[in-house]
């Protein structure tokens, strides 16, 4: 089981900011749970809507729940036109962090929340399910008309949002395992406590500011690659290391150079991320699936390497690029996924700060000059 690290230092580290009921991380004897449930647990035994119903509702849905549920998600996967106009005007090139954090925003714009009644928020719940159903939607619109030209059908009749999100992209319906693979990758990156993305969403929250901008600023966050960024980061290291020998010899020249290896290390975990041991399970079974020979013996041996030489584990990042990979996402799609799910913990953490909410304001140590004159612009330089 992950156990805590010795917290203290730079980047808020060890201080508590604030309570939650929704997960814990690193706490001794259970590495990870959503509302007391150990995420092993839920990857084994759920769908990712399952989980979502969890974090978003409080509890685990009965059966007829979950059906509801995922009936009324799939009602909510259209496009409004003039988000497909954005979209339609967004670059090939362009990141496609960037674009799902525009399409939030345009998406906030079209269909606001009711702020009215300050601090009141009567439709959160119907936002957060419209962000659920068409974050997908919103990827794979951009993603199909840019680089192919097509206008991508938003309504299938996919009965997950994993399969949705793979039939959009590639124009057919996955097989049971690739669904099965993003229904357990859904559920293993859906909510991680006061994580940096998830912090931003709470701040933004705590000014009763609406749920739009809460995830828009945490897709922002999370983009970067010391945060959800590094699954790609991962995948554009790995991919360059033609054996496992050739990966051990790169990455001990990259030690040597003192550089930061992506997929690798965390802020609170010391010996493991729980995470990990779960899609590396799912990244063999995937790479067996296509007969790969290298890239999944590169990615353990770097975690070898990683160990042997710095007592540093894979974050849950890490195996996620090979998995993704052999499942034939393209890279830079890699951290858009990651908010289809992570949208869940954030949501989760927006209503909790809304409903016991102080602004969060917390102070700064001075380290700047002593108090001083304005001398005239003359007497300057
Ligand atoms: C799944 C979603 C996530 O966001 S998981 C995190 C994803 N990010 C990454 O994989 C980026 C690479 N990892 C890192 O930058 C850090 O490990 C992160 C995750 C930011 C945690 O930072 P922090 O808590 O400050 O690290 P630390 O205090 O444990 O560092 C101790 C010493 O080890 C080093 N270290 C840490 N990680 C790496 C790494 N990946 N590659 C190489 N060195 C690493 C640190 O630089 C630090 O060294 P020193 O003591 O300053 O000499
Ligand atoms: O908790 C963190 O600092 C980062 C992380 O693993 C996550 O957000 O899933």
């Amino acid at each position: 089981m992950a156990e805590g690290k010795k917290l203290g230092g730079a980047g808020l580290r060890g201080q508590v900011a604030g309570k939650t009921a929704l997960s814990t991380v690193g706490v001794s004897g259970s590495g990870l749970t959503y509302r007391g449930y150990d995420v092993k647990d839920l990857a084994e035994n759920c769908e990712f809507e399952e989980v979502a119903h969890l974090i978003l509702k409080g509890a685990l849905p009965t059966q007829a729940e979950l059906d509801a549920y995922k009936t009324k998600l799939k009602g909510l996967r259209s496009l409004p036109q003039p988000l497909k106009e954005v979209l339609e005007r967004i670059p090939a090139d362009a990141h496609p962090m960037d674009v799902i954090r525009t399409g939030c925003s345009m998406l906030g714009n079209l269909e606001q929340e009711d702020t009215t009644v300050m601090g009141a928020f009567p439709t959160q719940e119907e936002a957060i399910d419209r962000m659920l159903a068409c974050f997908p939607s919103i990827i794979c619109y951009w993603y199909r008309f840019s680089h192919d030209g097509v206008r991508v059908e938003e309504n299938t009749d996919d009965e997950s949002i994993g399969a949705h999100f793979l039939h959009m992209l590639r124009g057919e319906k996955p097989n049971e395992l690739h669904e099965r693979v993003m229904n357990v990758s859904l559920i293993l990156y859906a909510e991680h406590e006061f994580n940096a993305s998830t912090f931003t969403a709470r701040v933004c929250a705590s000014t009763l500011s609406d749920i739009h901008s809460c995830i828009t600023g945490a897709i922002g966050t999370l983009r970067g690659p010391l945060h959800g960024g590094a699954n790609e980061a991962a995948m554009d290291m790995i991919e360059k290391f033609t054996s496992a020998d050739h990966a051990e010899q790169e990455m001990m020249g990259m030690l040597e150079r003192k550089e930061k290896i992506m997929g690798f290390g965390h802020a609170i975990y010391s010996t493991s991320d729980p995470r990990n041991a779960i899609i590396k399970e799912w990244s063999e079974k995937l790479a067996a699936d296509v007969g790969d020979t290298v890239l999944y013996p590169v990615s353990v041996r770097c975690e070898e390497v990683m160990w042997r030489e710095k007592k540093l584990f894979c974050n849950a990042d890490f195996f996620h690029a090979s998995a993704y990979h052999f499942m034939g996402i393209p890279t830079k799609l890699f951290t858009p996924i990651f908010v289809m799910s992570r949208l869940t913990g954030w949501a989760g953490h927006v209503m909790e700060q809304r409903a016991d909410n102080r602004i969060i304001r917390p102070s700064a140590e001075y380290t700047g000059e002593d108090l001083r004159k304005v001398n005239p612009i003359a007497e300057r330089g």
